[in-house]
Order: C-alpha cells, then structure tokens, then sequence
C-alpha cells in the first residue's frame, strides 16, 4: 500500500468507480433490459458525472472508447478478468500488461484475486507482477478480492470478507474492493482488518433505490471510502440521479433518507 490520496481517482479520501467490464465477466445478458447500455460509449458519459472518480473497464474497451473521454473520466483497467462461459474454479486470465494500461492513459489498474479457488496461487503470483510493474508507473493497484471456490460456500459471510480485506493489504494492494457482509458491524470490522488500505463495496446486482442507499449509507457509517458499482447504476433508467444521491452519501455522509429528498 502507497498513499493515494493525491491519486486521481480519490475525491477526499473516497472512491466511486464505476464499472463496465460485465460483457465479458456476466455476458451481455446484463444488458438486455438496458440495451443501449451495450454501447460503452453511454457508460462513459455517465462515468463523466463528478461523483465518480473512475471507470473500471477491460482493454478492449478501454482502446475503443477512452480516447473520446480521456479529459473528463479517470481509467481504472482491469488486467485480468473471465467469462461466464468458464466453467472451472474460480480463476482469472491476464488480459493486459501494466504497460500497455499505462499507455493507455489509465489511472489505476484492477485485478481480481480469487482467495480460496484452487487457483489462489497462481493469482496472487501473477498479482505480484502487477503490483510491482504497478509501482513503477506510480499507478494504484484496486484489488477486486473476492474469496470464492469449491471449499468456500458462502462468499459473503463476515469472516470472509474481513480475509478478503486483510489479503489485499498484505499482498500490497491500494484499495480493496469487496462483496458487503451483510451488516455495517461485520463492514467495520472488515475495514479493520484492512489497516490504513482503502476498501470500497462491491456493488451487486440491482435493488431498489432506498435498499441500495441504505447500504452504502451502512458502509460509509463503517468506515469504508467508497464503492466500486456497475449494474446498480448503470442498469437504472437516470443513472445520473442515483449518482446525485451517491454523491451526497458518500462524500457529504448524508443519509440515504436525505440524499434521496434531495435528489427527488
Ligand atoms: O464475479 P461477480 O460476483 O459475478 O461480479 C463481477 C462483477 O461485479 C463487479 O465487480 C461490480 O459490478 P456490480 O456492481 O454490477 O456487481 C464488476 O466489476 C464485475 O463484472
């Protein structure tokens, strides 16, 4: 962990990425009821809303479409990721190099490190090279750290994500992205197990306005910095809206109740 909060993709201390990398983690299945969302070019105009401090995307995405957006939106690139039509444990292939994120103006990079998988070792071996080609750049490493595999049966449970949390911070990671346990009590103690490393909630899949608010109210109140979210976002009809109000719960600590009379 280095201090990021000079970084970019900080706004006080805190982190709203957006991300779009669920064609190729999910399949286009998640757009189907937002069909113009397929068009990456639509979630990039969302992400140029202030409350969000970067775009989280694969490669492809990432050489496409950044290059129209390069001066209002930070880029997060993913360096590995998987397709659901993958069928093994839990694993992730490596996509990018840190390299070639940096020459394409990223920000920050992203890996996923499934803690737990029969693949555990091979990732974090292959985490190690891009966090260290990582420092080089002076980029930020966000760890998506999701335990999961055929011995884990509940990926959310607290004592899961308190490993998740305390792993990214001992495998060298800048910010921690991970699942909510379920309650802010069990978020706390996860962000506590973090040290002084960030660590953001990982969004999920889509909820009511008041359900998803409330949550992220719960992980602030936590002490978490943020959210890492795609589908509760940009699978909502005004997804500016709902940045309106994430703004207020997460950088003014308004309550979900308010951000909501606010943004009505
Ligand atoms: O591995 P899972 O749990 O299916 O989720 C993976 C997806 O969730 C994310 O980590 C966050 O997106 P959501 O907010 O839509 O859950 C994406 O980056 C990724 O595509």
């Amino acid at each position: 962990m280095i201090p990021i909060d000079d970084s970019p993709i900080v706004r006080d201390g805190k982190s709203l990425i957006l991300a779009m990398d669920h064609g190729l983690e999910h399949g286009p299945v998640d757009f189907e009821e937002v069909p113009e969302k397929l068009d990456p070019a639509t979630v990039f105009e969302t992400a140029t809303h202030d409350a969000v401090t970067a775009m989280a995307v694969q490669k492809g995405i990432a050489e496409g479409y950044y290059p129209s957006f390069e001066d209002d939106v930070e880029l997060l690139l993913k360096i590995n990721g998987t397709s659901n039509l993958w069928m093994g444990e839990p694993d992730s292939a490596v996509n990018c190099s840190v390299d070639y994120a940096a020459e394409l103006g990223a920000s920050a990079v992203g890996f996923t490190v499934y803690g737990g998988s029969n693949h555990e070792i091979e990732m974090v071996e292959e985490f190690r090279d891009v966090h260290e080609d990582a420092r080089e750049y002076d980029l930020p490493v966000v760890m998506w750290s999701y335990p999961r595999g055929q011995g884990l049966k509940n990926d959310t449970k607290p004592s899961t994500i308190s490993y998740a949390s305390r792993l990214a911070l001992e495998l060298g990671a800048d910010i921690a992205k991970v699942k909510y346990p379920g309650s802010k009590e069990a978020m706390a103690h996860a962000v506590d197990c973090a040290g002084d490393m960030k660590v953001v909630m990982s969004g999920g899949s889509k909820t009511s306005d008041y359900e998803f608010l409330s949550t992220v109210e719960a992980v602030i109140d936590a002490g978490a910095n943020g959210l890492a979210v795609g589908r509760n976002v940009w699978q909502r009809e005004n997804p500016t809206r709902i940045l309106d109000a994430l703004e207020k719960v997460i950088y003014e600590e308004e309550t979900a109740d308010a951000a909501l009379e606010a943004t009505e």
